[in-house]
């Protein structure tokens, strides 16, 4: 009797030890997703082998990441405070003081309703004049409205559904990607930014009648009688012109012209735009370049942007300009080119360095779990602007957990303290 006690109680230590040890296998375990991301396939061979890494600590990310963190939700009340200016005094006039809107802090006032004004403005205020933009490579028109309020409009080429195949610059510009990355910014509070807005030009009304010369040699009439424009910049050709819609308007982003001087750059992790590979592409070590060269603020502020532009998958950065010292995000109409693709290597700055500034850090921490593009989507809609399909959301959700994967890969390398920087 006594004999057959003692083994029932220690079958039942048995068990309840079994059961421990379960419970603490599944806590460390949390977060762990089989092997639901793999390297992408097509890469294997070629890619470095930090991929791997990142990959793998993409299938062992920390469950925290995937849920969303009430911390954010303050911060989300204010942007929607500041974008959503229905219901405020509209009368006033907000293009006063513009020379006063750059402060150290941002490019543009972010106080109360003021940016939703501004590009309530700037998508419905009257075109007093178009010219052609000749600067860059791309179409793009400077409108003119309120007599001295510039805005640069970059037309649109493409459906929101269609999928840009090729390389990673392949492509006209994208106009949403503009508004996007705008929108895109204000979330990770990235200041040094420019607003953009989808705006309708009724061509025959807004743009015939206050149109330069200039502007008119470069547009012709297609059969149907309506006015489209080729433009005048180094890619523009007569064959590639921008045509109306069935309701006579062309759909583009209007972008706040800055007239300010900037310093321009070449990115050390620009691409070479052919089959040559450029030094960073082939030396893991390239950093400790970079590092001997740029100061560790500007080094900071282009992991910054690499990890901006990854979001949106914008592989063109190949110069950058500076404004105070810091990368105004201007040009960022590549970006939303195909929802199925994630090109790592635009994370480059981010894993080769393995550094990111604090301040970067414990804003991105808090956008996990959807509120990044949930955010999004809420202060565009404010200007009743759909800026993406349904898969780029969902794409750019799953590069950010790439991004986590990425600082985990670091700090399992270095360690946190060398990871996060104060500068
Ligand atoms: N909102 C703006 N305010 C002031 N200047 C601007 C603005 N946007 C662009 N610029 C200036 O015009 C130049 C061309 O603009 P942008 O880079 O957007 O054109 P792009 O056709 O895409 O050029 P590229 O093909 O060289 O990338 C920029 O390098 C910048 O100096
Ligand atoms: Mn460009």
């Amino acid at each position: 009797m006594s004999l057959n006690y003692a083994f029932g109680f220690s079958l039942f230590l048995l068990i309840l030890v079994a059961l421990n040890i379960y419970f603490f296998y599944s806590l460390n375990t949390t977060g762990k997703r089989g092997s639901m991301y793999n390297v992408p396939g097509i890469k294997l061979d070629l890619a470095p082998s930090v991929f791997k890494d990142i990959y793998d600590h993409l299938n062992y990310l920390p469950s925290q990441y995937k849920i969303k963190n009430p911390k954010f939700i303050p911060i989300q009340k204010n942007l929607v405070k500041s974008f959503n200016s229905s219901g405020l005094n509209n009368t006033k006039n907000v293009w006063q003081n513009t020379e006063n809107w750059v402060s150290e802090e941002s490019l543009f006032p972010h106080g109360d309703g003021v940016p939703g004004r501004i590009l309530r403005e700037m998508q419905t205020s009257q075109i007093a004049l178009v010219d052609n933009a000749p600067k860059g490579t791309q179409m793009k028109l400077l409108l003119l409205i309120q007599e001295k309020q510039k805005l640069y409009f970059k037309p649109k080429r493409y459906q929101l559904s269609d999928v840009i195949h090729g390389n990673i610059y392949a492509g006209f510009d994208r106009h949403n990607s503009e508004v996007f990355a705008y929108y895109l910014a204000m979330v990770m509070n990235f200041k040094w930014i420019i607003p953009s807005v989808i705006r309708r030009v009724h061509v025959a009304k807004d743009v015939v009648p206050v149109a330069t010369l200039g502007l008119k040699k470069t547009m012709i009439r297609n059969e149907s009688g309506s006015f489209c424009i080729y433009g005048k910049c180094f890619y523009c050709k007569v064959n590639e012109t921008v045509c109306p819609d069935r309701n006579g308007e062309i759909e583009g982003a209007a972008i706040l012209y800055l007239d300010k001087q900037f310093k321009v750059h070449k990115s050390p992790w620009r691409r070479s735009y052919n089959s040559k590979k450029m030094d960073w592409e082939k030396d893991n070590d390239f950093c400790k370049k970079v590092m001997g060269i740029l100061s560790l603020k500007r080094i900071l502020n282009l992991i910054d942007v690499s990890i901006f532009d990854f979001l949106i998958q914008n592989g063109d950065r190949h110069r950058y300009e500076v404004y105070k010292n810091k990368i105004v995000l201007l040009d960022n109409g590549k970006g939303l080119g195909n929802p199925m693709i994630d090109e790592l290597d635009i994370l480059a700055p981010l894993y080769q360095c393995c550094m990111i500034s604090l301040s970067t850090w414990q804003h991105l921490e808090i956008l996990s779990g959807g509120h990044l593009t949930e955010t999004i989507k809420l202060l565009s809609s404010f200007q009743g602007e759909i800026l993406a399909t349904e898969e780029h959301f969902k794409a750019v959700e799953r590069r950010l957990l790439k991004i986590y994967a990425t600082i985990q890969y670091c700090i399992g390398k270095h360690g946190s303290a060398k990871v996060f920087k104060t500068a």
